[in-house]
């Protein structure tokens, strides 16, 4: 291929069963499969806090300001560690990782990799090859928050909509699941593939936690000495395209408006039906597809924005889908800063964003993290493919922590969205083997 600092191109199986939990990032778009492995240099993990003040009032302008300096901090970062990486003679470094919901708040996980090897997307076929096996045991279960909280929590804001101009908010919440043994990741990622051929599958190595005493770390990590139960990994098969970039060409795929599959065919296509019939869910996806525009437009020559949603699949969802396409007019914008441009969109926050992001803090009881971010890799010309970081699960040892949430607007219930939640919380579920244990949460 002619990817540089690219090994031989190979299958995306091959590289599937070359990853290594705790040292290697895996990438499946429906474009490229992507095995980045070691760490040549990684991103700062305790600067972003020391940047931005913290801010204690709960002022949302000043919750803004270091949102916006978050952002800055990660684009600059990004682009000095590919400037030192090509001084060090790396001819077309390309950085890969996942970037938090709120850089302000949390820390990015991104770095650029020892060596690259790319594939073709893989193929359906190829992926019906595998076994589905479990990759958790014997396991525990607790959501946070629990359902009667969420639906409160959905109520409030219902409320806050009639009195004033909040027109979506995007309300998550987690299941924490532990495991009798350790979570088998390589499996679980294998489980994910196999599930999503059409999606984007990920795997984030997440840093321990080290000190860092200059902005940017350089680690060099010998494989042997890595312990499965002291690494962390972001883990998922996200539906969901924030942005390409290729050369000036740009393509975003926002999905908003959802409804859980049945197994019964006659019903899994009257449910597809009424999402694509239902006003609300329409307006829930008008939302994010003008707020989409609104951002592109500024920085394209062109835009094709098409006017009517259409519906697309995954294993466990329905969801209402515009595929938005772009040229850019300028080529020194690269495929990062197009998706922070985005970042975040309402379909996974809302809209009057600043209201929808304070709404989210005061009434969400955790910590997004990478949750509701972006997965994906941008080179050093500027192409990159980024992902919504949804369907997912941080694993440590044996526990994992999986996120669902779900766009609020006039006319949601409480019931309907949490159920909406525990349908998209299936999509890891049944990676993990478990979706037969917690059938309750399974929409009827
Ligand atoms: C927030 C999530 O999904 C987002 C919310 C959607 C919705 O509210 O309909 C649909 C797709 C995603 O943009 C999630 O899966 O956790």
């Amino acid at each position: 291929m002619s990817k540089a600092g690219a090994i031989a191109a190979t299958s995306a199986l091959h590289l599937l069963e070359q990853y290594r939990e705790g040292t290697s990032f895996f990438w499946s778009s429906p474009q490229h499969t992507l095995l980045a492995q070691g760490e040549r240099m990684r991103f700062p993990v305790s600067a972003v806090q020391q940047q931005v003040v913290s801010d204690s009032s709960g002022n949302k302008d000043h919750a803004h300001g270091n949102h916006v300096k978050g952002v800055h901090f990660v684009i600059e970062q990004v682009r000095q560690m590919i400037q030192e990486a090509q001084q060090t003679g790396l001819r077309k470094p390309i950085v890969v990782g996942a970037i938090p919901f709120d850089p302000s708040q949390s820390s990015a996980e991104l770095l650029i990799p020892e060596t690259v090897q790319w594939a073709e997307p893989p193929s359906h076929a190829a992926n019906g090859s595998y076994e589905r096996r479990p990759a958790a045991a014997g396991c525990e279960i607790e959501e946070a928050p629990g359902a009667e909280t969420y639906q409160r929590s959905v109520n409030q804001v219902l409320r806050q909509m009639e009195q004033g101009e909040l027109d979506k908010v995007v309300l998550s919440r987690t299941l924490r699941v532990v495991s009798d043994d350790l979570v088998d990741t390589h499996q679980l990622l294998r489980n994910l593939f196999r599930d999503n051929a059409h999606g984007y599958t990920f795997a984030v190595p997440m840093n321990k936690g080290t000190e860092t005493k200059s902005n940017i770390t350089t680690t060099y990590r010998n494989d042997d000495k890595v312990n499965h139960q002291g690494t962390r990994t972001f883990i998922g098969a996200s539906p969901e395209l924030l942005v390409t970039r290729k050369g000036t060409i740009i393509r975003a795929n926002p999905l908003a408006g959802s409804a859980a599959r049945s197994d019964d065919p006659g019903e899994d296509r009257r449910r597809a039906e009424a999402l694509l019939a239902s006003a609300k869910d329409r307006h829930e996806h008008a939302v994010v597809i003008d707020a989409v525009a609104a951002a592109l437009r500024p920085l394209c020559k062109q835009l094709i924005v098409p006017a009517e949603p259409s519906l697309i699949q995954t294993s466990t969802m329905w969801h209402l889908s515009t595929e938005i396409h772009g040229e850019l007019l300028d080529r020194d914008i690269s495929s990062l800063e197009v998706a922070f441009a985005l970042h975040p969109t309402p379909a996974i926050c809302g809209t009057p964003v600043l209201m929808a992001r304070e709404a989210i803090g005061s009434q969400e009881p955790f910590d997004r993290g990478l949750f509701t971010g972006m997965v994906g890799w941008c080179d050093s010309e500027g192409d990159g493919e980024w992902a919504v970081t949804i369907r997912c699960a941080e694993v440590e040892g044996n526990e994992l922590r999986l996120f669902a949430g779900a766009g609020i607007v006039a006319g949601s219930t409480p019931e309907a969205e949490l159920a909406e939640t525990s349908a998209k919380f299936r999509t890891m579920l049944l990676a993990m083997g478990l979706d037969s244990t917690v059938s309750h949460l399974k929409e009827e």
